[in-house]
């Protein structure tokens, strides 16, 4: 009997955070048909490892009115959901309008929706925006929800879901771990340290941007201190920092890297100053003290476990920051301590066995011809 599961992918931390879904769900004989809604339209499926699935394309490039990218994606799902091919399951993966968008499509064609990465709260609706409004939407909608740590299912059970809610991790540590399968170990540094640069969330755009340049551009005064800041896909993002930063001697802008090198330069980093998410996963396991730049976050646990801070976008705290865990060893080995607090990289395979066990459970009109 043939299930048939949907996965939604909007954007690349999407797309890393889903493939190892897909290959477990490939490996129950659960091989999953990937949506590729077009929210990053320069998504290459092929260096997620999603060629080796059925793909369905729905052209909704990103907008400017996130709620409206979402009801577009929505639209473009629903033929999909409704037709023959009606799948048993849909599943989204955090707080993106194309999640939102698989999630209001699922829901309005009874389809079942699974949440990845489900009760990640800031608890502030307004930071981020839209993505914390997203979260409980999709968690208010979803019959399966799965949690990356404790604290996250403590979110959902105050808020009441009525979905099923599992502890499993986050398939983000399972990624990490793939890729750190395939790179050579990692050699000590011996020379100068690199402050690794990453900044792309909407509340630090456009003039909000200025302090966290200022911040790289006085840092840059140390002789002895390379940075180098990632840019990010969306150009509008990237107009601020190649605004500020473009041509300075001392800071180097690096186009957008694959996940494979990304991984590779987080890990030799010295510090890490980003607002990302997924990197707010990643640098813990990996031992790489971070400075969040974001007021609040819905990741605390990586704070908890004393391995990132926030620094907020103030471009004196940033600079205070950074120039204390240059200065004070004991302080940079503090936060320097390898740890695992969203998860163990099982994550997927846990995933995919419930998912299962879950669709076996549920009543199918065939089902009661073979009973
Ligand atoms: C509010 C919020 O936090 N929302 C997050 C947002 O994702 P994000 O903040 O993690 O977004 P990015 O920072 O773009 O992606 C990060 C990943 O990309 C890798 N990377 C980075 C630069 C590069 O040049 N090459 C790369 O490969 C990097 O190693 C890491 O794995 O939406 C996701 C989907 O809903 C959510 O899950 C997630 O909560």
């Amino acid at each position: 009997m043939f299930n048939s599961i949907l996965l939604v992918v909007g954007t690349r931390p999407e797309a890393i955070k889903l493939a190892p879904l897909a290959r477990a769900l490939d490996a129950l004989g659960l091989t999953p048909l990937i949506v590729l809604t077009g929210q990053h339209a320069q998504l290459d499926p092929v260096a997620f490892g999603f060629a080796a699935y059925p793909l369905l394309r729905l052209h909704c490039t990103a907008r400017g009115d996130p709620r409206a990218h979402a009801e577009a994606v929505a639209a473009g799902l629903a033929p999909t959901l409704l037709g023959a091919t009606r799948p048993d399951l849909v599943i989204v993966q955090g707080d993106t309008s194309s999640a939102l968008g698989g999630a209001l499509a699922a829901t309005a064609a009874g389809v079942p929706l699974a949440h990845v990465e489900a009760g990640l709260r800031s608890h502030d609706l307004a930071m981020p925006w839209p993505e914390e409004g997203n979260r409980v939407d999709i968690d208010r909608l979803s019959h399966l929800l799965f949690a990356a740590t404790e604290e996250n299912a403590a979110n959902l059970a105050a808020e009441g879901v009525t979905g099923d809610v599992h502890v499993t991790g986050n398939t983000a540590i399972d990624a990490l771990f793939d890729i750190l399968a395939g790179l050579p170990p990692r050699l000590e540094s011996h020379g100068l340290p690199r402050l690794l640069v990453t900044c792309h969330r909407r509340e630090n755009w456009g003039t909000a941007f200025t302090p966290i340049g200022l911040a790289l551009i006085e840092l840059a005064r140390l002789p002895y201190l390379r940075i180098e800041f990632v840019l990010h896909s969306n150009p509008a993002v990237a107009a601020s920092a190649r605004l500020l930063l473009g041509g300075h001697p001392r800071i180097k802008l690096l186009s957008p890297l694959d996940h494979h090198a990304m991984v590779a330069a987080i890990r030799s980093a010295h510090i890490l100053l980003s607002d990302s998410g997924g990197i707010q996963e990643e640098a813990p396991a990996l031992g790489i003290p971070l400075l969040v730049l974001r007021s609040t976050t819905e990741r605390p646990e990586g704070i908890s476990a004393g391995n990132s801070l926030l620094v907020g976008s103030d471009r004196d705290e940033i600079v205070r920051q950074v120039h204390r865990l240059l200065g004070d060893d004991s302080a940079y080995r503090a936060m320097a301590v390898p740890a695992l607090p969203f998860g163990d990289g099982k994550s997927a395979p846990r995933i995919a066995a419930l998912c299962e066990q879950w669709l076996a459970r549920q009543p199918r009109p065939d089902r009661a011809l073979t009973a």
